[in-house]
Formats: structure tokens, sequence, C-alpha cells
């Protein structure tokens, strides 16, 4: 639904150029909501502004719903902007307008004449929960509210793909729920592809289906949540489901599960200390039920070293788990233990 290639954006300051965008090779999928997570200064406003062509990109291209936008001039790009909603983190509502006005703004400008607009900027403001405060101006509304209002707005030339910049970043954290939640319903709802650009792991956790992570200007890492869960050494699966530090500690083997969705962890656990009749202690777990799925990570230790362990990692990777033995000395990256994967230097023999 969203594709960028190599896109590059260079701004000229001071009498140099600053990279903001380096090559940036993006696939959103229709329907999902993708989000977009990178440090301060990564590129991602850049990313998203270059998206709607708000910011014109130096080179590369764009196209949204199967429409290369790079490539329109400015009435076919005006055309193309009205079936992309944007939100934005501030709201950018006109204050001298009532809610209902601020809904019909973009309406005005599609052309919808008084009755039909208003009709419309009703069913808007029901879909978003704030039927009731069509006549309030947005001084009268706490933050939760403006940005139902921005989101109102956004999907009034009934777009296809929603672009959000940091739309909860000024929303304490149970108002951030609630519009996460609104948003994932209109998701749902409308069938609406939603990117999303956040400094915030919760964010990707509670609604994304995919993510991506940016860096200097470039995506380093991108997938589905289960994908990302696959790849071994994942930034982002590991700062989406933290589990710590490789404790330290000889006579136990210390062992990561990543869980996809496809096994639940209790049963997976509790069956493995019956079958096996051991002692299974839980040293960390970050788990999320994604969409019904149990998703995430766990830290486990089985007493003894790796050779007493062999069967009942083989029954955990039965259960489709991935299955990373970790070396304590190497705290940073557990090592993968999946078949055909080199021994991890310093475990003798090497788990299989
Ligand atoms: N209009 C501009 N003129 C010059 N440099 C800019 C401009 N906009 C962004 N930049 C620079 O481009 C780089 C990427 O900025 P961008 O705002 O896209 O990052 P970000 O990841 O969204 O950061 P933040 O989370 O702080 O908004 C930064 O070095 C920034 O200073």
């Amino acid at each position: 639904m969203i594709t960028t290639t190599n896109l590059k954006k260079a701004y000229r300051s001071r009498g140099r150029d600053i990279v903001a965008l380096d090559g940036v090779d993006l696939h959103v999928r229709e329907g999902e909501v993708f989000g977009v997570v990178g440090r301060s200064g990564a590129g991602k406003s850049t990313l998203i502004r270059c998206v709607n062509l708000l910011e014109r990109p130096t080179s590369g291209t764009v196209t949204v719903a199967g429409q290369d936008l790079t490539a329109l001039h400015r009435r076919g790009l005006r055309a193309a902007r009205g079936r992309i909603g944007m939100v934005f983190q501030h709201f950018n509502l006109l204050s001298a307008r009532t809610v209902q006005q601020n809904v019909e703004l973009p309406l005005e400008i599609l052309g919808l004449r008084g009755a039909q607009r208003s009709r419309r900027a009703g069913e808007l403001l029901e879909l978003v929960g704030l039927a009731d405060r069509a006549g309030a101006y947005p001084a009268q509304l706490s933050g939760g509210q403006k940005q139902r209002v921005g989101i109102a707005r956004a999907l009034a030339g009934k777009p296809r793909v929603l672009l959000s910049d940091e739309a909860t970043s000024a929303l304490d954290p149970q108002t951030t729920r609630s519009i996460l939640h609104l948003l994932r319903d209109l998701n749902r709802q409308l069938g609406l592809t939603i990117l999303l650009i956040t400094h915030e792991m919760d964010v990707i956790k509670t609604v994304c289906d995919s993510a991506a992570l940016m860096r200097d200007g470039r995506i380093v890492e991108s997938g589905t949540v289960a994908e990302l869960l696959a790849t071994p050494g994942s930034e982002l699966a590991g700062a989406l489901f933290p589990i710590g530090q490789v404790p330290s500690g000889a006579g136990r083997t210390v062992i990561d599960l990543t869980f996809h969705g496809d096994s639940t962890a209790q049963p997976v656990i509790s069956h493995l200390a019956r079958s096996y009749n051991v002692d299974v202690s839980i040293l960390g777990a970050a788990i999320e039920t994604i969409g019904g799925l149990q998703v995430g990570r766990m830290r486990i230790a089985l007493p003894g070293a790796f050779e007493d362990n062999v069967v009942p990692i083989g029954y955990l990777r039965e259960q489709g788990l991935r299955v990373d033995v970790a070396e304590p000395e190497r705290a940073r990256s557990s090592v993968t233990a999946s078949a055909g994967d080199p021994a991890p230097a310093g475990t003798p023999g090497g788990p299989r």
C-alpha cells in the first residue's frame, strides 16, 4: 500500500547538507498498522512527511495505493493527498473554530455543501466518540479529545491511508491507550492502512502489526512483530520484549525462548517441568497477547550443564519455539542453538 524506494532527503543548512533520509526502502502492506521507531533525529518525521510529499524527497520514489506520488504535479498531488489522512502530535486544530467546524474544514476544501458537509462531519465525530462535543471549542477539550477531533478531520476525505506523526506523544498513558485503541478500531472497521511514527516501544507493542527501526536516516530493521522476534539478535525484538541481562552462574543452563504465537507459554513450561521432572526457573519474561496469540520472550534456567538438558531443549524446539542457549559471558546477545547453527564459542560440543 505504501512503498518507498531508495528515498533520500537532504536539507541545506548553514552551507552544509544534512542527510535526513539516506536511502529508505519501506513497504507497508494494505490494512496493516506499521510503526517506525527511532531516536530523535533518526529521520522519522522526515520520512512520514515525504510519504505524503509535505516534503519533496531529494531522490527516490513514494508509491501510495499504486500511485507514484513523486511523479505527480500540483493538481494530481492535491487529489492524491486527499486520500491520505494525517494526524499530528499537537493536533493542529483551529482554535477559533468549533469541533464540528474543524472537521468540516477539509470537507469545505473538498467542495461538500452545507447539509452534506454537516452530516458527514457528524458521522465522523460519531466514529471517534465525540458526537456530543460538536459545539465545543478546542480549548474546552482534553488532549485525548483534541486528538479524536484531529483523527476525525484526517478521515474526512475517506482516506485509505492514515499517517500518524507521534499522535500520542503529548498524551498521558491512559489517554494514549484509548487513542491507540481507536486507531486499531479504525484500522479494522475501515480497512485503513496506518503508518505511524513514535519513539515509544509500547505504541508498537499495543497496535502495530509490523515495525521498522530507523537510525541515521536508514531503516536498520523491519518486519512483522513475529518476524522480528524470529530474527537472531533483533534490536527491535529485544527492545519490545526486554528480558534483561543473562545472569551468570554455573551449574545451570540459561535458555531464551521466543513465542511467535504458535504455542502458549504456560502449558509449554508446565508440561516441560512435569514430563522431564525438571525444576524450571523463570528468570524473566516479556510476553504479550497480540491478536489473541501469545508472543514474546521468556528466559528460563534448567539445572545442570547443557549436556544434561539436551532432551528438554529438544522438546522445547519440537513445540515450534525458537530456543537460544544463553552464554552469561556474552550477555548482550544470546547464542542461537537452532539446528544447523555453528556451536557457540565456549560451549563444549555446542548445543544441538
Ligand atoms: N527543515 C529542516 N532543515 C534542516 N534540517 C532538518 C530539517 N528537518 C529535519 N532536519 C534534520 O534532519 C534530521 C532528521 O530529522 P527528523 O525530524 O526527521 O528526525 P526524527 O527522527 O523525526 O526526530 P524527532 O523524534 O526529534 O522529531 C535531523 O538531523 C534534523 O536536524
